[in-house]
C-alpha cells in the first residue's frame, strides 16, 4: 500500500484543460504497463430493472457476491433531474481556476473543491478535480456564484433529496437479498437522515496521455452503497477476481451500485465492497457524481446477528461511519482489515497494490 505522502504538490490543482503535453508530476506509468490494462472481452457488471422487483432482489444478491457492483434502470430518478445535475456539474467545473479556489476543501475540511482526497496517498497526482458536498451547498455555491447561487443549491437539494429515498430503497433490496428484513435493523428505519450522505462531483478533463496517466486511483467506498452517475463517456472500471479491471459502460439513464466497506462489514464479508478506479480518454471530457450513502453518525456498523453463528463467526469490530472514515482518511485500503476480529472466511483480503507507481 502506498503511504502517506506529505509534500504540498498534493495541496496545488494545476489547470487541467490547458496541458499540452503530460507532466511527470501525473505520469503514473509506462503505456505498456500490462498491470494497468483492462480486459473488457469477457463480462461486465448486471443491469438490474428495478421494476421487477422479486427478480431484481435475487440478481442483486448474485451481483453483490460476484461483482460488488451492478448498473440499474427503472429506479424512478426523471432523466430531467439527471440532465440538471449533469449540467451544474459542468457549470462548476468550468468556472476559472481562482474562481473554483474561492470554494477549494480546507486542509483538515471534508466539503469544498480540490485534487482527490486520497491523492496524498500517492507519488503522482491524478487526472481530475473533485467537488465535495455535505448537507448544504449554500456557502460554497455562494463563493463560486455570488450572485446566481439558487440555481446550483437547487439542483443539488433534489438530487440528495431523491438520491436518498432510492439509496434507502436499495439498501433494504440488497440486505433483503440477505434474508435481512427491518426488524433485523431497526436503526435504518429511522426519520429524516440527511446527515448521513456526501456528495462527490469528480470531472475527468480529456488528457493528452491517457494510457499513462490516472483519473482517480483505485479505492473502495467507504460507505453502506454508493449511487453513481456517469456522464456518456466510459472511464469507470471496476475490479473482479479472475477477471481484472472490466469497464462499466455508461447506459443512458442508468445509474452505478457499489458496495462499500459498511456493507462489507455488515453482510460479515458475504457482499465485498468492490475495488474501482476511473480511467481517463484523450479526446472526451468525463464527470461523474457518486452520491456516498452510509449509516446515520452515532450508529455502530457490526455484522448483522442474522449472518452471525458458531460457524460464521463476526469478521468484524463495530465501528460508526465517522470513525471509519478517519481511519480511511488515514490507513487507505488497509482501513477495513484494521477492523478485522480473525481471517475472513471468503478470498477478500486487502487486494494487491494495483495503483503502484511504474515509470519508464
Ligand atoms: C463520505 C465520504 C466518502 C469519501 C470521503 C467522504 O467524507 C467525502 C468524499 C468521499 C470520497 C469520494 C471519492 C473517493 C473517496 C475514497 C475519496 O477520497 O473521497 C471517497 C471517500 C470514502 O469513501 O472514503
Ligand atoms: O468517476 C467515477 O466513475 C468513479 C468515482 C468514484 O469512484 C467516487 O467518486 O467514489
Ligand atoms: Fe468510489
Amino acid at each position: 500500500m502506498p503511504s502517506r505522502i506529505s509534500d504540498d504538490v498534493h495541496q496545488k490543482q494545476l489547470d487541467l484543460y490547458t496541458i499540452k503535453e503530460l507532466p511527470e508530476s501525473h505520469a503514473w506509468r509506462s503505456s505498456l504497463d500490462h498491470d494497468y490494462q483492462c480486459n473488457d472481452s469477457l463480462e461486465s457488471i448486471p443491469v438490474i430493472d428495478l421494476n421487477d422487483e422479486k427478480f431484481a432482489i435475487e440478481n442483486i444478491g448474485h451481483a453483490c457476491k460476484t461483482w460488488g457492483a451492478f448498473q440499474i434502470i427503472n429506479h424512478n430518478i426523471s432523466q430531467r433531474l439527471l440532465d440538471n445535475m449533469e449540467e451544474a456539474g459542468k457549470r462548476l467545473f468550468s468556472l476559472p481556476m481562482q474562481q473554483k479556489l474561492k470554494a477549494a476543501r480546507s486542509a483538515d475540511g471534508i466539503a469544498g473543491y480540490g485534487v482527490a482526497r486520497i491523492s496524498s496517498f500517492f507519488s503522482k497526482l491524478m487526472w481530475s478535480e473533485g467537488f465535495t458536498i455535505v448537507g448544504s451547498p449554500f456557502d460554497h455555491a455562494r463563493q463560486l456564484w455570488p450572485h446566481d447561487y439558487k440555481k446550483f443549491c437547487d439542483v443539488i437539494e433534489e438530487y440528495e433529496k431523491e438520491m436518498e429515498k432510492l439509496a434507502g430503497r436499495l439498501m433494504w433490496l440488497m440486505l433483503g437479498s440477505l434474508g435481512i428484513s427491518k426488524d433485523d435493523m431497526k436503526w435504518a428505519c429511522c426519520g429524516p437522515r440527511g446527515e448521513c450522505s456526501a456528495l462527490q462531483l469528480n470531472s475527468y478533463p480529456a488528457c493528452p496521455d491517457p494510457d499513462r496517466a490516472m483519473g482517480l486511483a483505485a479505492h473502495t467506498d467507504s460507505t453502506i452503497l454508493t449511487i453513481l452517475h456517469q456522464n456518456n463517456t466510459s472511464g469507470l472500471q471496476v475490479f473482479k477476481e479472475g477477471n481484472g479491471w472490466v469497464t462499466v459502460p455508461p447506459l443512458s439513464g442508468a445509474l452505478v451500485i457499489n458496495v462499500g466497506d459498511l456493507l462489507h462489514i455488515l453482510s460479515n464479508g458475504l457482499y465485498p465492497s468492490v475495488l474501482h478506479r476511473a480511467v481517463v480518454n484523450r479526446t472526451r471530457h468525463r464527470l461523474s457524481v457518486a452520491y456516498l450513502y452510509g449509516p446515520p453518525s452515532g450508529v455502530k456498523i457490526s455484522p448483522l446477528s442474522k449472518l452471525v453463528d458458531q460457524g460464521h463467526p463476526p469478521l468484524y469490530r463495530s465501528v460508526t461511519w465517522s470513525e471509519y472514515l478517519g481511519t480511511k482518511a488515514k490507513h487507505f485500503d488497509k482501513a477495513l482489515s484494521s477492523f478485522q476480529l480473525c481471517a475472513p472466511r471468503i478470498g477478500f483480503a486487502n487486494p494487491k497494490d494495483r495503483n503502484s507507481v511504474q515509470v519508464g
